[in-house]
């Protein structure tokens, strides 16, 4: 990362010495390298953080008139508040004292250091390596923050297994076919056997051992995720690999904390997370969605040039709006609402997934925080304005319209800027029949897509007002046929009503997939579930 270098002779804000080195020059030919940012970010310090709250003052005096120093802006800690340590220019002018050996073994000797809750202190002697002096800063009661450590706390807070949060309190907003209950054992493999619940209440401990990776489903930014099985107990579960390195303390933090204080039945489900050994890798252990993602299925529907009907497309709708109705009681935007993240179980519900650039929200909107997805970004948000929960339901407008049209909204072959101004400036996309291919989309549906894509936000609804669009109350109003139409997208065979002894949960009983998919059609009847 970089960080912003203080301007020379540019805006000063009050600046206080915090460390004056008294040099003593025992080799005098060998000047230490100037202008170095030096971030104090040994373990244990937070070095992203507080960018701007050091600089240096070449021309300020110190206490010792030859000395060089090293001045900080330094905001107080308010008592008890830990203190991120700060970036710091060293203008030390000479090596101070030590050989001059290979080994490069220097050692500034601080004569006085500064701290502003505890005045003057000195402070031990500080080595240096290769003629750049790093020095820590001095705030006695301020604690390090240790990234390991913080992420180890934030793990353990939720690994406190599947009993959190085996209730679901979320609605059920359709009765699927089977269960409804979200469990890992309810989603069984491909559709090939069923496998016990894990009993309620007890909580189970998790790590590499326990786990047998049955296929990767994909790679995000920050890692993998896998489609995992608990060897213990048959368990079906999606393993969510961060890797520590590339992303930082701050979001997985925050992604853990979201999924494990979430509970609705369109949220994917938390059930514990846990540390690698070396403590480079958190993984978060999720219900299994079997029927993938949006992506997933808009490149299915495509491969056997069938589109999604209406009445489909209102469900999913529906299942997005109330997992952001949920998400926005709970004071949190989710900011990376695309089809990627946004997946359905082996029964049709929508879960969103995918929490690491979410928001808690302080207030009612966020100020120009650029994370999530360009092309599903509402214009607010690429324009860097302010923006709020009406973000998210552009970027799910967006990815409905991707989904029931097949193809992108925007032009595919625009570069980032031409994006940028055509989210920004064009006239928002539309959903529009295709007379040569016999597709006609209802009023309500084209009315509701339209809603979602305004383009000036405080004019578009929020998820809780959408959902009393005339076209989802239509749309609830008819007989769900989700968990039929998700099984003729894969393909699985339709679940026995007893299951046989000794027979999968999943078996064929003879009903005809065959022709689960319209080539193309009238939008509202393009597959049999609709
Ligand atoms: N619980 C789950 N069940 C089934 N598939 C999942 C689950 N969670 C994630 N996936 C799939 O795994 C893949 C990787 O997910 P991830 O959220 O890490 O990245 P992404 O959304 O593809 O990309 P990005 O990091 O850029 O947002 C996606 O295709 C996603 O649909």
């Amino acid at each position: 990362m970089n960080f912003p270098r203080p301007a020379p002779g540019g805006p000063r804000e009050r600046l206080t010495p915090l460390l004056s080195l008294n040099t003593q020059p025992q080799n005098q030919d060998r000047p230490l390298d100037l202008q170095h940012h030096l971030p104090l970010s040994r373990s244990g310090y937070n070095s992203h953080s507080n960018s701007n709250n050091a600089t240096h003052s070449p021309s300020s005096t110190s206490l010792f008139s030859n000395a060089p120093s090293i001045f900080l802006k330094t905001p107080k800690p308010p008592k008890g508040k830990r203190v991120d340590a700060p970036h710091v220019t060293v203008d030390v002018g000479r090596r101070v004292s030590g050989n001059n050996g290979d080994g490069d073994q220097s050692t500034i000797r601080p004569e006085v250091t500064y701290s502003p809750q505890e005045g003057p202190r000195r402070p031990a002697e500080i080595p240096m390596g290769n003629m750049i002096g790093v020095v820590p800063p001095v705030y006695p009661s301020a604690p390090r923050e240790d990234p390991i450590q913080t992420l180890r706390q934030a793990v353990s807070n939720i690994s406190i297994g599947y009993s959190a949060n085996s209730n679901q309190s979320g609605s059920m907003t359709h009765s699927p076919e089977g269960s409804s209950k979200s469990s890992p054992g309810s989603s069984a493999t491909g559709g090939h056997g069923y496998h016990g619940l894990p009993e309620p209440g007890k909580p189970k401990e998790f790590n590499d051992e326990v786990f047998e990776v049955i296929s990767r489903l994909g790679e995000g930014a920050g890692g993998a995720v896998h489609h995992v099985r608990d060897t213990r107990d048959g368990s079906i579960y999606a393993r969510k690999t961060i890797t520590t390195r590339e992303v930082s303390t701050r979001q997985v933090v925050r992604e853990l904390k979201i999924i494990a204080t979430t509970s609705h039945v369109n949220i994917v489900q938390c059930f514990g997370a846990y540390m690698s050994p070396s403590s480079s890798e958190v993984k978060i252990i999720m219900e299994y969605c079997d029927g993938q993602s949006l992506e997933a299925i808009g490149k299915k529907l495509k491969e056997r040039s069938a589109i999604i009907g209406e009445k489909i497309a209102g469900r999913i709708a529906e299942g997005i709006l109330q997992g952001l109705t949920y998400l926005h009681s709970r004071r949190t935007i989710h900011r990376d609402i695309k089809p990627s993240n946004i997946l359905l179980s082996r029964e049709g519900i929508v879960k969103l997934c995918d929490f690491g650039v979410s928001g808690e929200l302080t207030n009612e909107s966020f100020l120009g925080t650029f994370t999530g997805t360009l092309v599903y970004m509402a214009p607010e948000r690429v324009s860097g304005g302010e923006y709020t929960i009406r973000a998210d339901v552009w970027s799910a407008g967006i990815s409905l319209l991707e989904l029931v049209q097949n193809r992108f909204p925007f032009p595919a072959e625009l570069s980032t800027i031409e994006l940028i101004l055509t989210i920004t400036n064009s006239e928002p996309p539309s959903l529009e029949d295709d007379p040569e291919a016999d597709i006609t989309w209802s009023d309500e549906m084209k009315d509701f897509i339209r809603q979602t894509l305004i383009r000036e936000p405080r004019s578009r609804p929020t998820p809780r007002e959408m959902l009393d669009h005339p076209w989802i109350r239509i749309v609830m109003n008819q007989e769900d046929h989700m968990a039929k139409w998700i099984r003729q997208v894969w393909g699985w065979p339709k679940p026995s009503k007893r299951p046989r002894k000794g027979s999968s949960r999943y078996e064929n009983n003879g009903e005809d997939d065959g022709g689960n998919m319209s080539k193309h059609s009238t939008g509202s009847s393009v597959s049999p579930a609709d």
